[in-house]
């Protein structure tokens, strides 16, 4: 489960939100899975709506230049993003998101290998509506900043817990990754980081820098479909 901070800065934030409070919002169920379709309480914005492909389109190119979304997730497809909004009571139950997607108006098809929430409400918003996701560890409660995004492993159980007061609006995704372990996926990630740092303290040319450059280019080479 990765952080990913600062996707939007607060005032692009601001100006996403004033598009979206605006915008007619439907019911979620129409897009979910079958078990999902009972658990899922929620409003979204229709998948062929212009406003849904334009802020999906300023979140993609976001991510295409932020590292840390690259290096954690080494994503090969990307389903566009889908925007979600809880008004009070509103909750997604405990569910496991569908493998397979179909990216709408294509006959395109991914693997979900990892979800992607990015918080467009502040926590000071709304009360409850916390994601809560289950891993090895057990289960975390993730409520983030407007602007940052948490993106984790598609086969984790996980539910948006009720909204209390106020209002949560978020967008949401899901991507194939180049590598589908999410093991080797994390050690990768792992490997990455700490070539950064070293690169940082000792420069490109560092022998062990340029000696673990390859190590991971050659685990690339070994797990990753291009
Ligand atoms: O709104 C969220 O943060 C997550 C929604 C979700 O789990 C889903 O759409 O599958
Ligand atoms: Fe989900």
């Amino acid at each position: 489960m990765i952080p990913i901070r600062k996707v939007f800065t607060p005032e692009q934030v601001q100006q996403i939100r004033l598009h979206l409070d605006e915008a007619d919002w439907q019911g979620g169920e129409i897009t979910a899975g079958q078990q999902a379709r009972r658990v899922k309480h929620n409003q979204q914005l229709p998948q062929d709506g212009t406003l849904t492909q334009q802020i999906g389109d300023l979140i993609l190119d976001a991510l295409a230049r932020h590292p840390v979304f690259i290096s954690a997730a080494l994503p090969q497809k990307i389903f566009p993003p889908m925007f979600n909004r809880y008004s009070v009571g509103e909750t997604y139950g405990s569910h496991v998101d569908n493998a397979i997607r179909v990216i709408p108006g294509t006959t395109i098809r991914l693997r979900t290998d990892l979800s992607a929430t990015l918080f467009l409400s502040d926590p000071d918003e709304y009360e409850g509506g916390d994601l809560q996701i289950e891993d090895h560890f057990g289960s975390q409660c993730v409520k983030l900043a407007a602007g940052d995004m948490i993106l984790y492993p598609s086969t984790s159980l996980h539910q948006v817990m009720p909204v209390t007061a106020g209002r949560r609006v978020s967008a949401v995704f899901w991507l194939q990754s180049m590598v589908r372990s999410n093991e080797q996926r994390e050690m990768l990630f792992g490997l990455d980081q700490s070539i950064q740092s070293l690169t940082s303290l000792h420069g490109h040319e560092h022998q062990d820098v340029t000696r673990l450059s390859g190590v991971y280019q050659n685990l690339i080479r070994q797990w990753a479909d291009a």
